[in-house]
C-alpha cells in the first residue's frame, strides 16, 4: 500500500504520517510547500526506504502513483489562512481538484480534512453533520470556510460522476505537540504565553466556546474514516466544550498559576460556539476521543518546554 499524504509537514498531518509508516508494509509520499509545516516534524521518518518528502505546491499538478490519498495540505491557523486568502482558495479549490484528478487517473481513495468552519456561525448548537451552516460568503474567513465548502462538493461530485472513493472528516478544532509555537491558534497561544510569563490574550468577548481534540486521537479518527465504508462527511472533534475564558484559566491552572490574563480585541466573523455531535462517528466508525483537555495541555507543554529551551522548574 503505498499512501501519500498532502499537507504531512503539519501538525494533524506529521502525526498521521508516524501512524501509517508504523505499518511494515506502508510507504509513505508527504507533498507539503512548508508554508506551515515543518521538515522537523517529520525528521525521525527522513531517509526511512519506505518514506519520501516532496516539496510541491498542491496548486499545481502532482503525478505520483499510489493506492490512497489523505489530502490535509491547507494553512488551518486564522493568522495564516488570512495571510493570502487567495491562495488558501486555490489550496482548497485547484488542490483539491488537482489531487481527485490523481484519484481518478489512480482509482485511488481520497479523503479530505474538511472543518467544522463549513457550520460558520452555527445558528445549531451542537453541529450534526445535517446542519447547512451559517456562513459569511464574503468575510474575511470565507476564503477558509467557503474553500473547504466548495471542496466538499468537488468531493462529492467526483464520487456521483466519476465512482470516486471518498471520505470526508469535518474536523474540530484539534491541538497536541509539534504545534508551530507561533502558530496564532488559541491553545498554542495560551501554553506559549504561559511558558514566556506574558499575559494570555483573551480575545472578546471571552465567552465564546470551542471544543478541543488531542491529535492523536483524531489521527485514529482519520484512519478509521479511511479504512471505513462510510463517504462522510463525519464530525472528528471532541465534545468537551470551554469558553476561551475557561481555557486560559484552565492553562493558568495547569501551568503557571502566576499567568495574567489580559482581553485584547477579536477578529471578524468569529464563530460563538462550537461543539461537535458525534453520534454519526461513534455508531458509523465506533470512533471516539480519549483524551480530555487536562490531560493534553500537560502533553503539549513538555513539547513547547523543550522547544522554547524553559524547563519545568
Ligand atoms: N487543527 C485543526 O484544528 C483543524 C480543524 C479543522 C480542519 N483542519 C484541517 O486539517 C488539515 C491539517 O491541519 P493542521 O492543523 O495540521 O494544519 P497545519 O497548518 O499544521 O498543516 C497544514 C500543512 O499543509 C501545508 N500546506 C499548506 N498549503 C499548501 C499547499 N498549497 N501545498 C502543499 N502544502 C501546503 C503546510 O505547509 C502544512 O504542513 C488542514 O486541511 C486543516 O484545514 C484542521
Ligand atoms: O474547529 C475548526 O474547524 C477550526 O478550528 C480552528 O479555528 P478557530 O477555532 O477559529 O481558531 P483559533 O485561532 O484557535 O480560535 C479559537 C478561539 O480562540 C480565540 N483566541 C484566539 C487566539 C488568542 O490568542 N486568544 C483567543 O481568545 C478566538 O477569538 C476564537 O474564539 C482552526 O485553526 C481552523 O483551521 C479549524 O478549521
Amino acid at each position: 500500500m503505498r499512501i501519500l499524504v498532502t499537507g504531512g509537514a503539519g501538525l494533524i498531518g506529521s502525526h498521521l504520517v508516524d501512524k501509517l509508516m508504523e505499518k511494515e508494509k506502508s510507504e509513505v509520499i508527504v507533498a507539503d510547500n512548508y508554508f506551515t509545516g515543518s521538515k522537523d516534524n517529520l525528521k525521525k521518518w527522513i531517509g526511512h526506504p519506505r518514506f519520501e518528502l516532496i516539496r510541491h505546491d498542491i496548486s499545481r499538478p502532482l503525478f505520483v502513483e499510489v493506492d490512497q490519498i489523505y489530502h490535509l495540505a491547507c494553512p488551518a491557523s486564522p493568522i495564516f489562512y488570512k495571510y493570502n486568502s487567495v491562495k488558501t482558495i486555490k489550496t482548497n479549490v485547484m488542490g483539491t481538484l488537482n489531487m481527485l484528478g490523481l484519484a481518478k487517473r489512480l482509482r485511488a481513495r481520497i479523503l479530505f480534512t474538511s472543518t467544522s468552519e463549513v457550520y460558520g456561525d452555527s445558528l445549531e448548537h451542537p453541529q450534526k453533520e445535517t446542519y447547512w451552516g451559517n456562513v459569511n460568503p464574503i468575510g474575511v474567513r470565507s476564503c477558509y470556510d467557503e474553500g473547504k465548502r466548495m471542496a466538499e462538493t468537488l468531493m462529492f461530485d467526483y464520487h456521483r460522476q466519476y465512482g470516486i472513493e471518498i471520505r470526508i472528516a469535518r474536523i474540530f478544532n484539534t491541538y497536541g505537540p509539534r504545534m508551530n509555537i507561533d502558530d496564532g491558534r488559541v491553545v498554542s497561544n495560551f501554553i506559549a504565553q504561559a511558558i514566556r510569563n506574558e499575559p494570555l490574550t483573551v480575545q472578546l468577548p471571552g465567552t465564546q466556546t470551542r471544543s478541543f481534540c488531542y491529535v492523536l486521537d483524531l489521527v485514529d479518527g482519520l484512519t478509521q474514516l479511511m479504512e471505513g465504508t462510510d463517504t462522510g462527511p463525519i464530525n472528528l472533534g471532541n465534545p468537551g466544550e470551554f469558553t476561551m475564558n475557561e481555557l486560559a484559566k484552565a492553562v493558568q491552572e495547569l501551568i503557571n498559576p502566576e499567568v495574567q490574563i489580559s482581553e485584547v480585541e477579536n477578529t471578524p466573523d468569529d464563530p460563538r460556539q462550537r461543539k461537535p455531535d458525534i453520534t454519526k462517528a461513534k455508531e458509523v466508525l465506533g470512533w471516539e476521543p480519549k483524551v480530555n483537555l487536562h490531560e493534553g495541555i500537560p502533553l503539549m507543554e513538555d513539547d513547547f518546554r523543550q522547544r522554547l529551551g524553559v524547563p519545568r522548574t
